[in-house]
């Protein structure tokens, strides 16, 4: 038998996408659990593969580079975000990495939007009232929120997510953007009247403060007890980026001395957080399991992006979707 290209992916794909993949004629190993697909079964499996399909919760470091051989061509993730992946051994390998922008922009920014307004308008609270016999009669003080008209957000990191999450919230009536990340960006800032600011001014003059950059050296743990200390107390800080980008210990002092009003939070350290963690004990703190990207749309584009990346890699061709590294 006469074996094609050899195809690892840690997960299964949507229906589509998996029928794209199996009809490519790959040698294809799959993981098809629910859960990761275990260390050891990737380092075993990796061995020989001419292409890597996996996803953020992936270690893709230089054990698995060198495991895999010289032949490996891709690696190509199933996300936006490629901090899982270790890059300076891919350029040395001159492996391609492949990844999933743009498709998941509005999804995750739609999602961005829900955890902020859900954590403004104490959404947690109110459903666990609703649900719990709290509800009596009306009060005039009871359960209030805040709103966005004319109040300040800031956003860190204006890219993609960030700009697709202002201009929505521009809908709502916000009034200043303001924003910090690594470069300038003037065509968005003409577009939402957006204000590059330092971190500390951010921290200080942001009523919603939403983390939507990239995790690097430079923004790990951006989020400790002193930036929080820093927030308005009234301030709603939204992260749907990466959860080392919050010091989460401090989060939870931050939480716990009320130095802000209410946090919503879509990705966390580790994931998913034991069900125990401190942070599910705070009824002003709403936490979802990394869904940014969960729509069946986003989802069977981004699983369409790999296989191209795949199907271009095997032919030797330049990648579609691919990190200039
Ligand atoms: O794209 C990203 O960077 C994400 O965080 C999410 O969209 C992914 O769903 C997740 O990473 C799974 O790979």
């Amino acid at each position: 038998v006469l074996y094609g290209p050899r195809v690892v992916a840690t997960r299964k794909l949507l229906p589509e996408s998996q029928a794209r993949l199996e009809a490519q004629g790959f040698d294809l190993v799959q993981w098809k659990e629910d859960a990761s697909m275990p260390r050891d079964l990737l380092l075993k499996e990796v061995k020989g593969a001419d292409a890597l399909l996996c996803v953020l919760s992936d270690k893709i470091d230089k054990e698995v580079f060198t495991t895999a051989g010289p032949q490996l061509k891709l690696v190509t993730t199933m996300s936006v975000g490629y901090d899982h992946i270790d890059l300076a051994t891919a350029r040395e390998t001159e492996t391609k990495i492949g990844y999933t922008p743009d498709v998941l922009t509005d999804a995750t920014a739609d999602l961005t939007v829900m955890l902020t307004l859900a954590a403004a308008r104490k959404m947690k609270q109110s459903v666990r009232a609703a649900e719990t016999g709290e509800w009596r009669e009306w009060r005039p003080d009871w359960l209030c929120g805040s709103q966005f008209t004319n109040r300040t957000l800031g956003v860190v990191g204006l890219g993609r997510i960030g700009e697709a999450v202002a201009s929505r919230l521009k809908a709502f009536g916000i009034g200043e953007v303001l924003y910090w990340g690594r470069n300038k960006k003037p065509v968005v800032e003409a577009k939402l009247n957006a204000k590059l600011v330092s971190m500390d001014t951010l921290l200080a003059d942001s009523d919603y403060i939403v983390v939507c950059c990239a995790m690097t050296p430079d923004t790990k743990e951006l989020f400790d007890y002193e930036a929080f200390s820093k927030m308005k107390k009234s301030a709603i800080f939204v992260n749907t980026a990466r959860g080392g980008i919050v010091k989460q210990d401090d989060l939870v002092r931050a939480l716990d001395e009320k130095l802000i009003a209410g946090v919503g939070l879509d990705v966390t350290t580790p994931e998913p957080l034991p069900i125990d963690h401190a942070l599910f004990k705070f009824p002003n703190c709403v936490i979802l399991p990394h869904l940014g990207s969960a729509t069946v749309e986003a989802r069977e584009e981004m699983g369409q992006m790999c296989i191209e990346n795949i199907v271009a890699a095997l032919d030797d061709k330049a990648i579609p979707f691919g990190l200039r590294l």
